[in-house]
């Protein structure tokens, strides 16, 4: 396999256009073409490459891959291989390219296209593997089957996300393999809660980096310091600036663990290419006492910059991001705290492809789970009174969306609409001010309880009862992650409520027992909707998004839960067949980017969700010839 040298292509790019030698032509296209200037940076090294035919154009070359891309309508027709034989051999450098071979020990080495056991003896001979592997060769699916038995053997859930992190750094294609094929275990290891648990050690068990770290000392050098990330083609980036890690507050720069996480599942549940996935922390210090005075803690050591210090660093990140992968790279703003999070996305809304996971990506899944409750238990959502506990990013994101879908009103007592963040403001309500959650059941009557206060066990006995004695059918929501910052457990809510709660949490439970029913709680967690949209957005070259987009994807989720899903207890379906869901999802989005007119990806393809899914990286091992 090879990589190319792109030295020469950053020193002159102009003059770089010619043939490649015969012997490559089987592995590589014939001609190459450097993209415009117009529409390339040339500076990230970006290139377009034509094959033989001219009737597709692979772009973004990379470590042995390529994507297809039409020429005219710059549409992807996904990736291709494009290894062939003659990479087996030691290349000298070629001009004006070098091809260098990563084979033997660095291919071992190297976690994009290492195999471990499954290279074939075929590629040991070719690739110089002799003697760096034991004699048996194994199939990709005995290798899931054995890391599943070794994980499997772990009783601490960290110690099954160290064995997964292990992995990706080793073996990218099996850990999402191994991920993918079994994602309703595996989701509680790499994400919530344990990838909480991840962040709160994150000093601990750092070993390699896994994304950029963007601190004030690299202020005036953001955009060096994201060129030093040797992945160029970016298309999706996680920024987090630590502050509101779930439930678990300012984590700092620990808060690293979230985008990695997230950026996993947008491989793993949306099939956006590892290569193009870009965890940042950016690190402005933290107010966290214990990890200041924690030996471990890898962030800087200092209280957190604000105002203009803090601005300042998040402008630089944006502009630079732009600079250098473009306009349509997509950035996923998560667990900022929710004085930052709705400024920033208020002030980039408009210029860069952005959302906010916490307030867009969670009211999304959470109207996708009334949108099944209506539609199996009868009513309509302008029929419900909605109770939320928490009115920050999360709570006031559900509120909007809930309010858009049917122009209703929110909670707040509005006697303390002077002290309120603006955000809250317009969720204020005339009421008596209530102190205790109980007195608001009973003296607002909701029928939708929705916890996105980040407090553990605050839908108590007493709440969980009276929203019972008030509905047949209670629709109770305990959306905080982790676990333990659940409003309450999914034992807790069918206990209490007789069997009758219609439950969904943020993180995962247990199906649980209750009578002669067993209740399988949902999990109303915004991963079911950022893969998707996210991927709906890359595939329709979206430049903004739209709060339609975000209707489109809750009602495209919504519409794969099944008469049997909710007869289980379900407002959402499976998270085993997520790949489906996400696709249409993104199908959805992507429809509603072409019909607003902020798709840049022309023509349309005719068939979205076929596209979607042919969109999709697939984790499958590729022959090495
Ligand atoms: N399931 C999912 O997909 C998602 C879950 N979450 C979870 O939701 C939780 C909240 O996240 P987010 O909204 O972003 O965080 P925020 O900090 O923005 O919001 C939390 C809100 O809860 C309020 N609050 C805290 N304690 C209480 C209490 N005892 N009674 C009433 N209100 C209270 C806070 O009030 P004040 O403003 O006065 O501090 C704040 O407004 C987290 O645990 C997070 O993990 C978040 C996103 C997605
Ligand atoms: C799920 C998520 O985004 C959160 O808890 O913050
Ligand atoms: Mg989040």
């Amino acid at each position: 396999m090879f990589s190319l040298n792109r030295s020469a292509f950053l020193n002159n790019p102009a003059s770089i256009s010619g043939s490649f030698p015969d012997k490559h032509r089987r592995i590589l296209p014939t001609r190459v073409v450097v993209a415009g200037s117009s529409n390339r940076d040339k500076s990230n090294g970006s290139l377009l490459m034509a094959t033989d035919e001219s009737t597709a154009t692979l772009k973004e070359m990379r470590d042995g891959y390529a994507e297809v891309v039409d020429p005219k309508s710059g549409v992807s027709g996904g990736v291709q291989d494009v290894y062939g034989e003659d990479t087996a051999t030691e290349d000298q450098p070629v001009t004006p390219w070098s091809v260098s071979v990563a084979s033997g020990y660095s291919l071992l080495r190297d976690p994009h296209h290492n195999k471990g056991l499954a290279f074939s003896e075929k590629e040991r001979n070719s690739h110089y593997l002799r003697g760096l592997l034991p004699p048996t060769v194994i199939s990709q699916e005995l290798q899931v089957k054995k890391m599943l038995h070794n994980i499997r053997q772990y009783q601490v859930p960290l110690q099954k996300y160290m064995a997964m992190m292990d992995l990706q750094e080793r073996n990218q294609k099996l850990f999402y393999k191994l991920l993918i094929d079994n994602v309703e275990e595996l989701l509680p290891i790499v994400y919530t809660p344990t990838v909480g648990e991840a962040c709160q050690k994150y000093g601990s068990i750092y070993s390699r980096p896994q994304g950029v770290f963007i601190s004030l000392k690299d202020k005036g050098k953001v955009l060096e310091v994201l060129r030093n990330w040797p992945e160029k083609n970016i298309q999706v980036i996680v920024v987090t600036d630590g502050e509101r890690i779930l439930g678990l507050g300012d984590l700092g720069c620990h808060g690293m663990g979230i985008p990695v996480g997230k950026l996993s599942l947008y491989t793993a549940l949306g099939g956006i290419r590892p290569s193009a996935c870009l965890p940042v922390t950016i690190d402005v210090g933290t107010n966290n006492e214990k990890l200041l005075d924690d030996e471990f803690y890898i962030g800087l050591r200092q209280k957190r910059a604000i105002g203009q210090e803090y601005a300042e660093l998040l402008h630089e990140f944006m502009t630079a991001v732009k600079q250098n992968y473009g306009e349509r790279i997509l950035i996923q703003f998560e667990d900022f705290a929710n004085h930052n999070a709705f400024d920033l996305l208020e002030k980039y809304g408009t210029t860069h492809l952005v959302f906010n996971d916490d307030i867009q990506g969670t009211a999304s899944v959470v109207l996708a789970g009334l949108i099944s409750a209506m539609k199996f238990l009868g009513g309509s959502l302008a029929d419900q009174r909605f109770l939320f506990l928490g009115a920050g990013e999360a709570g006031t994101g559900i509120a909007e969306l809930i309010a858009l879908e049917i122009s209703k009103q929110g909670l707040i007592v509005s006697s303390r609409l002077e002290s309120l963040q603006h955000f809250k403001k317009p969720w204020a309500h005339e009421h008596e001010p209530v102190k205790e959650l109980v007195d608001a059941v009973n003296a607002i009557k909701p029928t939708i309880l929705i916890g996105t206060s980040g407090q553990g066990r605050t839908f108590t006995k007493e709440v969980v009862e009276a929203m019972a004695s008030l509905n047949e059918k209670p629709i109770i929501f305990s959306l905080s992650n982790p676990t333990s910052q659940s409003e309450c457990t999914a034992e807790e809510a069918y206990t209490w409520s007789q069997g009758r709660a219609i439950f969904a949490s943020g993180s995962p439970f247990d199906p649980f027992e209750y009578g002669d029913n067993v209740f399988v709680p949902g999990q109303a967690n915004n991963a079911y909707i950022f893969p998707g949209l996210g991927l709906g957005l890359i595939m329709s070259g979206a430049i903004r998004v739209h709060d339609d987009m975000l209707l489109a994807a809750a009602e495209a989720l919504a519409g794969q839960v099944t008469q049997e899903n909710f007869d289980k207890g379900l407002l959402y379906p499976p998270f085993k067949n997520i790949r489906k869901i996400s696709a249409h999802i993104a199908a959805e989005v992507a429809a509603k980017a072409y019909e607003l007119g902020l798709a840049t990806r022309l023509p349309p393809p005719k068939d979205l969700v076929k596209y979607a899914e042919s969109c999709m990286y697939s984790p499958a091992y590729r022959t090495y010839r």
